[in-house]
């Protein structure tokens, strides 16, 4: 794929603070995750959610995290919070996650020892998802704990918009960008000095990171050499 004026997608994700979200809006991110699953040290109320949902800048997206909510709970953080995409990390299946009538991306447990990942079945599986988010936790697992996977397990020629997330931090997502050509990464643990507080330092130096990914160009053949 060319690279050529590309600009991979961030999503920071976990937020328990209205002035982690205005930082981070600041710093330029796409999205920010607001975390409902219930047994996440990120989990917020609706309430809160929408709060920090009015401190978010205009043209940046505000995205609901669920794990196997029940529908009702999902209606409601709706209502309040107003999310642009939800983000459905446990078992649930197309036709609940389409019967919100908001965009979905279903999340993919990667952890490195379990089944290779089938495209096929991911297109049948979901064929209203309008983005993949491949994680590093285990099925079942919960995300936001910092485990990664091997990227080469991605599956290949998707034709949805595929994130990258598990185990990505300042340090290690300028490769994961150039070893994948994700349409965009998302990250909860590697910017955090505790889970839900987001620490300034590591946010701003994730965001440089991704620019530097995509301002990368692989050196031109030497002369003389087929192009
Ligand atoms: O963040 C949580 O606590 C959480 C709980 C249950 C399901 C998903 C959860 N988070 C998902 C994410 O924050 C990210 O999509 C992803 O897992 C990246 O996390 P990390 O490896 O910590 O960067």
């Amino acid at each position: 794929m060319s690279r050529t004026l590309f600009r991979t997608r961030i999503k920071f994700c976990g937020f328990t603070r209205a002035g982690d979200v205005r930082l981070a809006s600041e710093l330029g991110v796409d999205a920010v995750g607001f975390v409902f699953a219930a047994a996440s040290p990120r989990r917020v109320h609706a309430t809160e959610a929408r709060t920090m949902r009015n401190a978010l800048a205009p043209l940046v997206d505000a995205v609901a995290l669920f794990m196997d909510n029940d529908g009702d709970e999902v209606r409601e953080v709706i209502r309040q919070v107003r999310p642009t995409l939800l983000q459905f990390h446990g078992g649930e299946d197309d036709a609940f996650c389409r019967s919100f009538g908001v965009p979905y991306m279903k999340a993919i447990a990667m952890r490195d020892g379990h089944d290779a990942i089938d495209t096929v079945s991911l297109r049948t599986r979901y064929p209203g998802a309008a983005a993949f988010l491949f994680d590093g936790h285990a099925p079942g697992g919960s995300g936001g704990s910092g485990q990664g996977f091997d990227w080469s397990r991605l599956p290949r020629g998707l034709d949805k918009p595929c994130v990258v997330a598990g185990g990505l931090r300042p340090e290690n997502v300028f490769d994961a960008i150039l070893a994948t050509l994700p349409w965009g990464v998302d990250v909860a643990s590697g910017i955090e000095s505790a889970p839900g507080i987001k620490d300034g330092d590591k946010m701003r130096r994730f965001v440089e990171e991704v620019r530097r990914a995509d301002c990368h160009t692989e050196p031109e053949p030497a002369s003389g050499q087929p192009a």
